[in-house]
């Protein structure tokens, strides 16, 4: 995985480094040739700024304002620098660690590994305990153990540090240009136990103060010689640990150390003097190591540099205790972390990306604290995947594969680097209830780039500025090493501590050799570094591109001086002790730093664009944002597609039904115009009689010949033809003086002339039922022909109606249509009914006067009734159906015989009646059918 090494070699720089890279400040030379007053003067350290209160001149007094850190100094409200803060200086606001949450526990353990919950185990407890019973008891006897009282005091509280505007300017503390920092929009609160400005005992740190130091040429001023040599970008720091247990007054006394200057004596066997960049003594809290040790490294690794921070020394002397502190009492890492994301809300022209691996060192075997526990095949922990340290021209030396998570926040963060820890070895031994087992390397891979070229980039601090689409990876490493340890009882321990000291002794050894290795011209380095025995131990490999000056690097050598215990113990530490200053001495003298600002990626394809997640994710969003886009767009397509398909089977669904109807429609108007058609012509031919009666006034009939065969021998088809028809309607409209004088012969052989010619009345009563059964028989076959419209209206609209029930609750027009039509049709079958009774009616009134008449006929020819063929008529079937006559008695033989109407005195009037009546019946009828000829398209149309 990328990321997963220490800072990288140098590599071939897309965009040329802006020039010589300006060294770590360093708070004073190490040459002792340069007199206490000098060195401060012109290198104002933070150490020797914050010593300017000796802290036996400090009453400890608990402030009432500052309750996180019982080990801290107070002081009194009296020595507050507030009121003397320059114009334009705001007093920093900070930010307290102990305000995260704290990282989740680990189950698994007894005692969590992690300072960071210290607070919350029993171990961190005790630590903190001790910590308050020390500030309590030993901070008054703290110059007990320091020969010099520190005399200066300036500031007023250490903890203050050089933050003071009382202060000088401090290259390396960057007081040279502090700049208050608005922290509204800072999202992490500010607690009661947070690192404040107050004076009493709290401490300052860049979480919330911006420092633009920047000022490369003072820098070089004031450290010609670091800047040159690159020694500027390697700071050593020892940290004396407070001692515990019985004092040893003398041991103590052999030991003088003066934190103003930055150096520890011994005047014991092998004395002398030791100068250091920085030197804390036991009243340093966390803070202030960070603050002198650390702080500008963090910042320059966010500018672009590699940094490397790491702690050594003997076991128990507080290594784990500086870089990871307790809950009230935060150590290096989490510092670093509020640095870090403090820089990134004070950058916003630029964006980061944070990733951060932890990993551990243990009997010479890499392992991934933050892979998790590795389960195997039977359900049982199995051992992790064996890391191996590889090395290439672009990425320096890393270890594969290993676990990285991207970060966004400082309690994120903490939480990875809490987990790591709780998966670290740790072990009680002799001198360390839980001593560290492994060496520890966090890795904070920092990535960066402009968010846009505008005026915000230009104007930023010209060190920091991004080359415009470059991305920036840097990478901050944070190492606590185990600690070198005599041999223990333990089998277990014993090969942990063999191998911690084979590592140890070969870091000693690199160290040791750097020095002659620095002598050798430019050119023979550049052949390697294969005299240097890196690859003897995973650490130094591991160490490598830090080691030889790739990178801003930051050692931490903690002691113990106090001799606890028995007087072997103490002549043990006191060697320990000396080592542990000379390591520190020989890494002073011998590293040499030439890092550079990391190269600038410039996309994917760049040089560092393997190592880039903040370009491949760039990449990656813009990947997936054109295909949201597309995804949009072809859904978007699609739903189109689908919708238009939708219309369309809709529309051809619409087509097909509205096909239908037609068809429906069509085969109805069909049916209706066949039927009115047939009214129409049999009205017609019915008003032509009428009218044809008018102009063959007297005789007309006579040139209709009735045809008797037709009537004779079609008597179930007595369809009017037309000349039936108009001899019947004429018959009806001929005057009386016809049947007074019949001149039809009344012989067998003349009867049906007489009958066809001058049958009178008779004939044209018979022509006229006859007429009347065939109107019968048509409005028959016209209800027959409604009834059936009527009945597949009633079916299609059924369906219909069944079919668009669902959605068509409130009813469509169309189904209105068909109501109404269907109402219209029982209408019109209600209306033939009652026509057709009116027939009836008539033809019964017809009959009768055809009785009546034959009567009157037969008593007028013979005076006999019944000497005529007398015919009797039976009406078969019930009344208001349809009628047929039937000629019942005597008929002829061949044919029936003409039915003959009764000529009574009233047979003008009846048959007046029955004209009136049919002329009714015409008109309306007619009336009618126009009418509905109109409308029925319309309606049908619905
Ligand atoms: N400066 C200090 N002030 C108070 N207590 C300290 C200080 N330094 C160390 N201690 C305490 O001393 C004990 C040992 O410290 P720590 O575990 O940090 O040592 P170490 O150097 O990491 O040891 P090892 O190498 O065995 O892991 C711890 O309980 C720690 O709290």
């Amino acid at each position: 995985m990328s990321g997963n090494t220490l800072p990288r070699p140098s590599r071939p720089s897309i965009a040329p480094p802006t020039g010589p890279l300006p060294s770590l400040p360093v708070a004073k030379s190490r040459s002792s040739n340069i007199s206490p007053a000098s060195r401060g003067s012109l290198l104002p350290s933070p150490a020797t700024a914050n010593r300017a209160v000796s802290s036996s001149a400090l009453p400890t007094r608990a402030s009432p304002r500052h309750t996180n850190s019982p080990s801290v100094p107070t002081l009194p409200p009296d020595d507050s620098p507030a009121g003397a803060l320059p114009p334009g200086k705001s007093l920093r606001k900070t930010v307290s660690i102990g305000a995260f949450p704290q990282p989740p526990r680990h189950g698994g353990r007894t005692a969590p590994g992690s300072p960071l919950s210290a607070s919350l185990t029993p171990n961190g407890e005790t630590t903190d305990r001790r910590l308050s019973s020390v500030s309590k008891t030993s901070v008054p006897s703290r110059n007990s153990s320091l020969k010099k009282p520190r005399t200066s005091n300036i500031g007023g509280a250490r903890g203050l540090l050089s933050r003071s505007p009382l202060s000088p300017p401090s290259l390396l503390n960057g007081s040279a240009d502090s700049v208050a920092v608005d922290t509204a929009h800072l999202s992490l609160p500010s607690p009661p136990q947070s690192r404040n400005s107050s004076p009493q005992g709290s401490y300052a740190t860049s979480a919330t103060t911006f420092e633009d130091i920047g000022d490369d040429d003072a820098r070089g001023r004031s450290d010609d010689k670091g800047h040159k040599d690159g020694k500027g970008n390697v700071i050593v720091s020892v940290r004396v640990r407070p001692d515990i247990g019985v004092k040893d007054s003398k041991t103590e006394q052999e030991w003088e150390v003066d934190n103003k200057h930055a150096s520890i004596s011994y005047k014991g066997r092998e004395g002398g003097e030791y100068s250091y960049d920085n030197v804390f003594d036991t009243q340093d809290n966390n803070a202030r190591v960070y603050d002198s040790a650390a702080k500008r490294l963090v910042r320059r690794v966010m500018e672009g540099y590699h940094g490397t921070v790491f702690a050594y020394g003997m076991t128990g002397t507080g290594k784990t205790f500086s870089m990871q502190g307790t809950a009230t009492n935060p150590g290096v890492i989490p510092l670093a972390i509020t640095d870090i994301f403090s820089y990134i809300r004070e950058t916003p022209h630029r964006e980061f990306l944070l990733r951060v691996s932890y990993l551990e060192i243990y009997n010479e075997r890499i392992h991934d604290l933050l892979a998790g526990p590795v389960v195997g095949m039977n359900g049982q922990p199995g051992p992790q995947e064996e890391i191996k340290l590889r090395e290439d021209s672009k990425r320096g030396v890393y270890a594969t594969p290993l676990k990285e998570e991207i970060v966004q926040s400082p309690t994120q963060l903490l939480r990875v680097i809490a987990r790591g820890d709780n998966a670290r070895r740790v072990a009680g031994t002799q001198f360390n209830a839980r001593s560290s087992r492994s060496h520890a390397v966090v890795q904070i891979v920092v990535e960066s780039r402009e968010r846009a070229p505008g005026p915000a980039a230009s104007s930023s601090n010209k060190r920091s500025a991004i080359i415009p689409g470059g991305v920036r990876v840097s990478t901050l490493s944070l190492i606590d090493l185990a600690g070198s340890e005599k041999a223990a009882d333990n089998k277990e321990r014993r090969t942990e501590g063999s191998h911690i000291n084979k590592s140890l002794l070969t870091l000693g050894t690199v160290i040791g050799r750097l020095a002659s290795d620095k002598e050798k011209s430019e050119k023979e380095k550049g052949k390697g570094d294969k005299h240097l025995p890196y690859r003897d131990s995973k650490l130094t490999r591991l160490l490598q591109p830090a080691l030889s000056g790739n990178s801003l690097v930051s050692i931490l050598c903690t002691i113990q001086i106090g001799a606890s215990g028995s007087v072997a113990a103490a002549i043990s530490h006191t060697g320990e002790t000396l080592n542990t200053l000379k390591f520190a001495s020989r890494a002073k003298n011998n590293i040499v730093s030439h890092a550079k600002k990391a190269d600038e990626s410039m996309g994917a394809g760049g040089d560092a664009g393997s190592r880039a997640l903040l370009d491949r994710y760039r990449l990656e969003i813009q990947e997936l944002k054109k295909q949201l886009e597309e995804g949009k767009t072809k859904e978007t397509k699609e739903e189109e597609e689908e919708e238009f398909k939708r219309d369309l089977e809709q529309e051809k669904a619409r087509e097909l039904e509205d096909k239908q109807r037609h068809e429906e429609q069509m085969l109805e108007m069909q049916l209706a115009r066949t039927a009115l058609k047939e009214r129409i012509e049999h009205l017609n031919r019915l008003i032509l009689s009428s009218k044809s009666l008018g102009v063959n006034n007297g005789r007309s009939f006579s040139s209709m010949s009735f045809q008797r065969g037709s009537v004779i021998g079609n008597h179930v088809d007595m369809r009017p033809s037309s000349v039936r028809s108009s001899a019947s309607h004429a018959t009806l409209e001929v005057p009386g003086q016809n049947h007074a004088q019949p001149s039809m012969p009344m012989d067998g052989s003349e009867e049906d002339d007489s009958v066809g010619e001058n049958g009178d009345g008779i004939a044209s009563q018979t022509v006229q039922i006859q007429a009347l059964q065939a109107d019968l028989a048509d409005k028959n076959r016209y209800i027959t022909t409604l009834e059936k419209r009527l009945l597949h209206a009633r079916r299609s609209s059924h369906s219909r109606v069944s079919m668009t029930l669902s959605h068509k609750l409130g009813g469509s027009s169309e189904d209105g249509g068909l109501i109404a039509t269907i109402a219209e049709k029982d209408t019109e079958i209600t209306n033939l009914r009652a026509q057709l009774e009116d027939k009836e009616r008539m033809i019964a009134a017809l009959t009768s006067a055809r009785k009546k008449n034959d009567n009157a006929h037969e008593m007028g020819s013979d005076g006999s009734p019944g000497s005529r063929r007398t015919s009797s008529y039976q009406r078969s079937g019930s009344e208001g159906s349809s009628v047929n006559l039937v000629a019942k008695g005597p008929t002829s033989p061949t044919s029936p015989k003409p039915f003959l109407p009764p000529p009574t005195t009233n047979t003008g009037k009846n048959i007046e009646e029955m004209t009136r009546m049919l002329d009714e019946m015409i008109t309306g009828r007619v009336e009618k059918t126009a009418r509905r000829s109109s409308l029925m398209p319309v309606t049908e149309g619905q």
